[in-house]
């Protein structure tokens, strides 16, 4: 069963351009010229119900583009988008029940009043049974660790306070589905790892389908069995990223430990003949081998292990993906030749159409002043 269905889903903006100069500002007075920016160029993916998959892409790529409209907060230009059932941007009252947000830069707490206040409030929001909501509130409450919190006002919090009280709060009226929006975003590294254990947890327990943004790639590696790449508003890589490691990544390293290092000569002798193997010396003791997917791992150790060196650790080095996505960003889907070795969904031909924009804030991910007009 599909948690999410998207075909051929296109977002078109207009933005005015601004001519230079006095004269420039008169004329756009009375004549108004536009732009037309295509943030998402016809993408496709079905994701099924209790998956997690990581939404990743420089900035400016169309992450949240994607997901406001996924949310309901926009609405597309052109495509097919169910979720959960509903299409996001129609019938919202009962497609909101069914989601949870979390944007990490914009909150969807109340700043002034208590966190336990914002909670009732998105309880009456979702319209949560008070017994409902007390059972869930204090199995996520012991779960995050947050009866210290819960009646301090929001301001008052810290970041790292915040994003768990915001991960309560998206998930208060039980949804199926949670979009995260950079939700590690500015967290030291304990709340970090705090966070993508609950999200497992929640994932794992309730079967919770989650769609994640995110500029970090632990949080990829952490929680995610399948990522999409996307690339200025197209999608270059659907996948799991292992897949995506053994495609991009050019070789594998082997560091050695010594326990007195062969000069780097010798190290290189011992590879001779095996084309592109490279040595580099770490330090006193240490020194890694480079090689080529080419190049058998075994042949590779057999030679040093075979050797006369006095080897006490051997290290298989894990391909490291920050680079290997850095790279992916840098070719870019501008490159035909990355965009043709990573695709398995193709954009088509552009169209000029104009944008539509709902209008409505959506109840889960509301802005402040929205949630103003809310409460
Ligand atoms: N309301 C809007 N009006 C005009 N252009 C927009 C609007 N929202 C987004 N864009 C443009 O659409 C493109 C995609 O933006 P989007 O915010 O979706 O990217 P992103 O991948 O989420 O980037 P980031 O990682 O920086 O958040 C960008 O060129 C952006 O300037």
């Amino acid at each position: 069963m599909l948690a999410i269905d998207v075909r051929d889903l296109r977002k078109q903006f207009q933005v005015q351009k601004n001519r230079v100069g006095v004269g420039g500002a008169l004329k756009d007075l009375f004549k108004r010229e536009y732009n037309d920016i295509t943030a998402v160029k016809d993408i496709s993916f079905q994701i099924p119900k209790g998956e997690i998959c990581g939404y990743i892409g420089e900035n400016g790529a169309g992450k949240s583009t994607t997901i406001k409209m996924l949310t309901g907060i926009l609405v597309p230009t052109s495509g097919h988008l169910q979720v959960n059932g509903f299409v996001p941007y129609k019938e919202r009252e009962k497609f909101v029940r069914g989601i949870g947000v979390v944007f990490g830069q914009r909150s969807q707490l109340w700043w002034d009043i208590g966190v336990i206040e914002s909670f009732q409030l998105l309880r009456k929001v979702y319209r949560v049974p008070e017994a409902e909501f007390r059972n869930r509130l204090n199995e996520l409450v012991e779960r995050l660790d947050l009866g210290e919190l819960l009646n301090r006002p929001v301001r008052k919090l810290s970041l790292g306070q915040r994003m768990r009280c915001e991960l309560v709060a998206s998930l208060l009226h039980n949804p199926s589905i949670l979009f995260l929006d950079e939700p590690t975003i500015g967290l030291d590294i304990v709340v970090k790892t705090e966070i993508r254990e609950f999200l497992k947890k929640i994932n794992r327990e309730h079967g919770t389908t989650i769609l994640l943004t995110t500029h970090d790639l632990q949080d990829i590696e952490a929680l995610c069995s399948r990522v999409i790449m996307l690339d200025d508003g197209r999608i270059i890589y659907d996948g799991s990223l292992d897949e995506l490691k053994a495609r991009w990544s050019k070789g594998r390293e082997l560091q050695f430990q010594f326990g007195e290092l062969p000069p780097l000569d010798v190290l290189k002798q011992l590879t001779q003949g095996l084309d592109g193997v490279t040595w580099t010396v770490d330090n006193e003791l240490t020194a890694t081998m480079w090689l080529p997917h080419e190049v058998n791992v075994s042949d590779a150790l057999a030679r040093v292990v075979g050797s006369r060196a006095d080897i006490r650790d051997i290290k298989i080095m894990e391909t490291n993906t920050d680079e290997i996505v850095r790279e992916i960003y840098s070719s870019g889907s501008a490159s035909s030749e990355a965009a043709d070795k990573l695709s398995q969904s193709s954009s088509s031909t552009e169209q000029a159409v104009s944008e539509t924009e709902s209008g409505q804030a959506t109840v889960a991910a509301a802005s402040d002043e929205e949630k103003g007009q809310q409460s």
